[in-house]
């Protein structure tokens, strides 16, 4: 099994605010593998690839700014086995990867509006395991694990600090930020409690997650299970929302997510960090604005004593603010 592919393109693009050229002279991408199977339940693999990605590829949002920076590209090698268990219900693979990434376009706060910076070369290589099948008609299972032995960055692209020059630390050999060496992903996922701190993505900060937050893109009748399961005050709560709703929910509480017996279960979930650190100081004030809302609607904006208490309101949380 052989491809290959060409792309050679000289793109005008062009927005309500920019005119820029994005130009790649000439970029090859090509994929060749060989398979071997020696039964029906067993079948091994050898893939080699490279591809590539043009900075096109938000096409509408292409700005002065990331016009001709070179295209991102990878190569992928990757040495494998599938092994079918239980009448092909089941399936295991393995497989042994390294994979080159070279140009890899990333933000740094520091310059985000004005260019990308380029990763230049690194490379990473471990080990991928996944399970899948449908063991009963009820139960299916989902696990994948991955290993990575090493993600390392081979040399310096644009914008980071120059090597070894006046006392700057090189960033040759060291390892690539915010990639976890054990990383895995179920149709389930057991109790547990946020972890307190959210690195951001860039190295622009951090978010203590006081308030956690899930958005579900589902619809509760494209799945079974998957509900997320809390405890708090009120008892258990197990929450499965139509597509577009949200809940939040304290980040310190104890909570889960139920396996996902059938369908897909997408969601988005992120943290937020709350100008009132103590859960307690904003459960307090959350009753006595509740409280004050039903006052006002009653007795009106003017009421001395509604104007004595939002004044209260506002007297402790400025005590209770941190910022
Ligand atoms: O998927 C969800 O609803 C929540 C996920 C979660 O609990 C987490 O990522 O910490
Ligand atoms: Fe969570």
């Amino acid at each position: 099994m052989t491809s290959v592919g060409h792309a050679n393109s000289g793109t005008d693009v062009s927005n309500a605010r920019t005119a820029s050229r994005l130009s790649y002279p000439s970029l090859w991408s090509g994929r060749t593998g060989l398979l071997f199977q020696p039964t029906a339940s067993q079948s091994y693999h050898f893939s080699w690839g490279t591809s590539f990605n043009t900075s096109a590829d938000t096409y509408q949002y292409t700005t002065q700014q990331i016009a001709d920076v070179p295209a991102e590209k990878s190569r992928n090698i990757e040495l494998g086995a599938k092994l079918d268990w239980l009448d092909g219900r089941l399936s295991t693979r393995a497989a042994l990867f390294r994979t080159e990434k070279y140009n890899e376009r990333t933000t740094d706060s520091d310059f985000a509006g004005t260019y990308p910076v380029l990763s230049g070369r690194r490379h990473s290589q471990g080990l991928a395991f996944d399970i899948v099948g449908r063991v009963t008609p009820e139960l299916e299972v989902y696990v994948s694990y991955a290993y990575l032995h090493q993600a390392v960055i081979d040399k310096v692209g644009s914008a980071v600090t120059p090597p070894n020059s006046s006392g700057y630390k090189t960033l040759v050999g060291a390892p690539v930020g915010l990639l976890p060496r054990h990383s895995g992903a179920a149709n389930g996922f057991g109790n547990h409690v946020d972890s307190a701190v959210r690195h951001l993505r860039d190295g622009g900060g951090r978010v203590r997650t006081d308030v956690s937050c899930t958005l579900f893109l589902s619809e509760p009748d494209e799945y079974d299970g998957g509900e997320l399961t809390m405890e708090d005050t009120f008892g258990r709560q197990r929450i499965k929302l139509p597509a577009g709703d949200l809940i939040v929910y304290p980040g310190h509480s104890v909570h889960r997510v139920e396996p996902v017996t059938r369908g897909q279960r997408l969601a988005s979930y992120f943290w937020v960090q709350s100008l009132v650190r103590s859960a307690e100081q904003r459960r307090l004030l959350f009753d006595m604005d509740s409280h004050l809302m039903s006052l006002r609607s009653r007795l009106g904006e003017a009421d001395p004593a509604v104007i004595g208490l939002t004044g209260t309101y506002h007297n402790l949380l400025r005590m209770w603010l941190d910022c």
